[in-house]
Formats: C-alpha cells, structure tokens, sequence
C-alpha cells in the first residue's frame, strides 16, 4: 500500500511530466486511454483535451500530446531522428516478428522501407493501375445497375435501394488490396464466402487498440479472458491470410522467382521478391515478404475503405461541392473506360481538394501515433523531454484546430484552392497529414491517392448518388442528443480502432442517361 502510494506522489507530483495539464486520472493509468479507445471516441477525446487543456496535454502517465505544427514537424518529420522511434506501445500488433510498420526504427527499418519503396513505387503502381480500375467497375455495377427502382411513380429517374457503405467499400478496397499485393481474386464485391474477413479485422482492431494505449496490461497477458471475441477474430484472420500467402508462395516456386515483375500481371509480391536494397544489394527473404505483404492488405484495406466512406459521405452531403466536382469529372472524360491516372485526372483540382477535405475532416488514423523518447531534454515544440515518455501529434485534433482551419468543422474544399489572403492555404497544407509524416509516414500515401481519385472520379462520371430517405440516410452522422463530438450532423463519425471503423452512409444511385455518360 505504502509503495502504491509512494508511486502515486511520484506520478503526480515528481514525474518529468507532472507539470502539464490532462485528465486526472491519466496522471496514474493509461487505463484512461485504453478504456476511449475501447469506446471508440479517443480522437474526440484527445481533441476535447486539447480544447479544455491547451496544447500539450498528460495524456498518460508518461505521454503527452502535442496540437501544433511545431510538434509534428520535431516529432514526425525529422527524418532519422534516432532520439525519437516508433513506441513499444505498437508490440501488440507484432506477430511472430516485427515488420516495417511495427519495428522500432533505426537501420533494420530503413532498409525494410528501402526495398518495400520499390513494391508501391510510382513505376510499380502503373502495372497495377488497370487491376484497380477493374474492381471500382465492379463497385459501380454493383451500385448503379442492380435494384433499380423508380423515384416516383412519375419520374423516370430509377434509384437503387440503399446500400451501407460501410460494408461496399470495404469489400472494394480489400478486393483491390488483395489483387495488388498477392495477385488474389477472392472478389467480396460479389461473392459473400469471404466477407468475414473484414469483420475479423475490425473487430480485432478493437482489442488491438485497447493494448496500444495500455502496453501495461497487454503485459500481463489477461486480455485472452476479456477479448475472446477479438482473438477468435484474428486468428481467422490469420488463417485467411496464411491462406492467400501460400497460394502465392505457391507460384513463385513453380513459375521461379521473378515470373511477373515488370508484366500487366505484375503484383507487389512479386515486385518485393525482385526487389534490392540499393545500399546493401541484399533482397527480402521469402518469409519476409510474405510478412511484409500482409500488413500491407491489413495497412491499406481499412484505411482506403474510410477514406472512400467518407468522399461519398461529405459529397453526398455538400450539393455544391458535388455539383462542382461531378462537372469537372463529367467535362474531361468521354467514356468511364478513359478515367485512368493521368493529366486529365490530375487537372480535376477540385476533385482532390474535396478528397484531401474528407480526409481532414474524417481521418481513417485520427489518434496520437505513439513515438518513444530515447534520449533525455530532446526539445519537441520547445518541451524538453525525457527518455521513455511517449508524445504524439493527434490527427483529428490537429485536423480541426482553428489555428489551421478556419470553421474546422465546416466542410469546404475552396480552403485548399483560394487563399483568404493571410496565407490560409499555406496553414491548411502545414497542419494536414492524414498519412503522417517522415520516415515513418504512410508508404502506401500513392497507391491510396490513386484509389481514391480513380474511385470518386469513376462514380461521380457514371451517374449520382444521394443519402438514403428517412433514419437511414441518418446512419454514419452525429447527433445533437449525443456527447460533445458526436453531435455534429455533418460530420462522418468514426470510432478509432487504431482505424477509424464506421456505420454507413447508405446511399442509392442513379445512373447517369446513356448519352450524357458517353459524352454526347
Ligand atoms: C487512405 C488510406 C491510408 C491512410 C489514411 C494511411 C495512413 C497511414 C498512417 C497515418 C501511417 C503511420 C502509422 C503509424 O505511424 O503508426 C501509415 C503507415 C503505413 N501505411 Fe498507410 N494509409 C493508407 C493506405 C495505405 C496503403 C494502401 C498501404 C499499402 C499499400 C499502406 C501501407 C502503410 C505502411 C507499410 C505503413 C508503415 C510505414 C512505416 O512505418 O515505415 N497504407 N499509413
């Protein structure tokens, strides 16, 4: 008792980061995190600490949360800062060994991130561009062709029954995912046998963040009693993607290593496998390949299905904003066949600016990404701090800082193309990092932007979209009767599980006339 005590003093009054503000009981456990994160609310609660507590707040403690620029630039960007590295909170996502997004830092990841480069690279990703294509058609069929009905008995205009996107978008980029990555058709779009998987992942999520934010706990190894559901889901989980991993193992030891780099058929497997570390000429072993090519499916599947929920969502939402991006789609395309990358679609500004707005307003990762102090007084926004506390920049909180954005909560695209005179666009870009920043940044920030842009574009070229009628065009909003963050009608709630995971928008669509989509 007399030491839980003695303990307690410390933490409150002794503790290197006693002097700053944050929850009463953060000072003691990060139980206080772990239990939002179970929630679902920690980056509204981070956020709201940040408006009731300033701009570095004790989040746990040993950790401290950061709301300016400064600080994401001293933590995040200094590339190769060795005195900062990626937290042991991220231990819990390791399985058998660590990858490039789980390890530490330092040489080992710099060279994993060297040879991983070259499977998302520019020259890569147009080798799988016509795959990506391929399933946002099957997305579009899916949506504009099947369960046609009428608006009115009068109005010729036929709209489908509504569709949760949630679940569609999610089937649609680990459709894509599972194509680039392993060259597997395992097609959710139309096939239900295999939807699980996208469950298991979101809900194994749900444990999975609840360790990251109490690496205490996640210690005493208990969490089997309490998550049971959340391991029975990853372990399906696994099995599944053993399964496609040795599939594709399968092919490189009967066709020979590089069968299928530089072909249309290329995927990243089999770039990772010709793949060489420029500095050391040494390649991936085959067991690293395959552990490195499924966090890419789990890295990239989740996010992008945010990320497509929430365009749809804000566009569905925001009439001028559609009408603006659907004719700028609509004039430089004369086919849905032409959308391709390309100068066409990177002369659709406005497009990008509602995506890159999405994205702010709604950030698949949206919490504090947990780095490590490894050095005594390294100076983080002017805060000297000490080895073994752990800080972060969260990304909606910064997202929705007045200091960046003027009416953050507004969602306006115009604030990434018209400068208000006071260098608001500058601000805007400086604050934004939805895949984060540095060494440690999304390595899948192209692929992704890719995705997104052939998707929204592709959809809004085919035909419209509109929020379902009644309480289910509600579902994916807040609402005013709920706690501060999830008030806001307008905004596409999200409940972080280390991802955002989401409910809805359902939405119908309406195909657009032949002859207007045809151009003519
Ligand atoms: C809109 C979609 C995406 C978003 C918002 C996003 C966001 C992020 C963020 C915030 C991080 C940093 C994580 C951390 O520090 O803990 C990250 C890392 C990473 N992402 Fe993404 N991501 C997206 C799509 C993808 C895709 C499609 C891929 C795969 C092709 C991918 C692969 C990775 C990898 C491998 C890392 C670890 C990089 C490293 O630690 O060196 N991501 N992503």
């Amino acid at each position: 008792m007399s030491q839980l005590l003695a303990r307690a003093t410390y933490l409150a009054f002794f503790h290197p980061l006693a002097r700053y503000p944050g929850p009463w009981i953060a000072k003691f456990t990060n139980a206080y995190a772990a239990y939002h994160a179970w929630k679902g609310d920690i980056h509204l609660d981070m956020w709201r600490c940040h408006q009731r507590y300033g701009d570095h707040v004790r989040y746990g403690p040993s950790r401290l949360i950061f709301n300016t620029t400064e600080a994401l630039r001293d933590i995040y960007s200094t590339s190769g800062n060795s005195k900062v590295v990626k937290a042991s909170a991220y231990e819990p996502l390791v399985h058998r060994a660590p990858n490039t997004l789980t390890i530490k830092g330092g040489k080992e990841h710099a060279r994993r991130r060297r040879i991983m480069a070259q499977g998302v690279s520019d020259k890569a990703q147009r080798g799988y561009e016509h795959r990506i294509s391929a399933h946002i058609a099957k997305f579009c069929d899916a949506m504009f062709s099947s369960r046609n009905r009428p608006e009115t008995k009068n109005s010729p205009r036929m709209w489908s029954e509504p569709a949760d996107m949630s679940y569609w978008c999610y089937y649609l980029s680990f459709d894509i995912m599972a194509d680039v990555v392993f060259g597997a058709h395992y097609n959710l779009l139309h096939n239900e046998q295999f939807r699980y998987v996208v469950d298991s992942i979101d809900r194994s999520n749900v444990r999975m963040s609840f360790l990251i934010q109490f690496p205490e706990f996640a210690k005493l190894k208990i969490d089997k009693y309490i998550f049971r559901d959340a391991i029975i889901a990853r372990n399906r989980f696994i099995k599944f993607v053993t399964r496609i991993v040795r599939e594709r193992l399968g092919k490189v030891t009967t066709a020979g290593p590089e069968d299928k780099t530089s072909t249309e058929d290329a995927d990243v497997f089999a770039n990772l496998v010709a793949a060489k570390d420029p500095e050391s000429g040494r390649s991936f072993t085959l067991n690293e390949i395959a552990a490195e090519s499924t966090t890419l499916i789990v890295a990239g599947a989740d996010t992008s299905s945010v990320a497509f929920g929430a365009i749809l969502f804000y566009l569905a939402d925001n009439k001028e904003a559609y009408d603006r991006a659907a004719a700028e789609v609509r004039s430089k395309f004369r086919s849905r066949d032409d959308i391709c990358m390309g100068a066409a679609l990177a002369s659709c500004v406005y497009l990008y600016a509602c995506i890159n707005e999405a994205l702010r307003m709604s950030p698949p990762v949206g919490i504090a990404l947990w780095r490590e102090v490894v050095a005594d007084n390294v100076v983080l926004d002017g805060q000297a701090i000490t080895a073994g506390c752990d800080v972060g920049v969260p990304l909606y909180s910064i997202h929705h800082d007045p200091k960046y954005y003027k009416n953050p909560f507004e969602y306006r695209p115009e604030r990434w193309l018209v400068d208000d005179g006071t260098g608001s666009v500058e601000r805007a870009r400086s604050a934004f990092n939805p895949f984060s920043l540095g060494m440690r940044s999304c390595l899948g920030k192209s692929l992704a932007t890719t995705e997104m842009a052939l998707t929204a574009a592709t959809v809004l070229f085919t035909g419209d979209f509109r929020f379902a009628e009644g309480e289910q065009g509600l579902i994916g909003r807040g609402r005013k009767d709920r706690p501060l963050g999830r008030h806001r009608h307008n905004e596409y709630q999200l409940f972080d599980h280390i991802t955002g995971q989401k409910n809805g928008p359902f939405l119908q669509f309406s195909p657009r006339p032949l002859d207007d989509a045809n151009g003519n």
